[in-house]
């Protein structure tokens, strides 16, 4: 899979424990930072992971703050993301089953790198379910998002 990964000042260090672990499972990754603990903001790091994940450049997205929360609201703003902030392994789960989420926030100062890594591995082998339930709430949601999306 080809996933974008980015993160702010308060998830770099997760973001380097999940980038080799990613590769160690054949995955194409692209970076786009940030690498240092110098205070950046959440909205300039989330904005182009989901954009490339938006357009198609990436097939998923991960992204990493000290929360997960700024990053979760951010990324849900572009219209085709569905992003879901995770910390449990059911949930990661239940958001690709059910909810079809195409990038994953997670938070640096919420969880080590062990259960982000199994939160990370669950989330991507996950597949969406299918099931007509699922797809007919999922297409609510992109109906929802046209309603408010300004068309030239
Ligand atoms: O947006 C967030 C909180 O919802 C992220 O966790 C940020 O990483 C956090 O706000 C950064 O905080 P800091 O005090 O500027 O380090």
């Amino acid at each position: 899979m080809k996933i974008a990964i980015g993160a702010d000042h308060a998830g770099y260090r997760l973001k380097d424990e999940i980038v080799p672990f990613l590769l160690s499972l054949g995955h194409e990754i692209e970076d786009l930072g940030c690498d240092c603990s110098q205070s950046v903001d959440y909205p300039d790091y989330a904005l182009p992971v989901a954009d490339k994940v938006a357009s198609g450049q990436a097939d998923r997205g991960i992204l990493i703050c000290g929360t997960g929360i700024g990053m979760s609201i951010a990324a849900n703003k572009v219209p085709g993301i569905r992003c879901a902030l995770v910390h449990d392994m059911f949930s990661a789960q239940a958001t690709r089953e059910h909810n079809d989420t195409n990038v994953l926030a997670l938070g640096e100062r919420i969880i080590g790198p062990g259960l982000a890594q199994e939160i990370v591995r669950i989330w991507l082998d996950t597949p969406f379910s299918n099931g007509e339930r699922h797809v007919g709430r999922v297409q609510k949601v992109t109906q929802i998002e046209q309603q408010y999306t300004v068309h030239p």
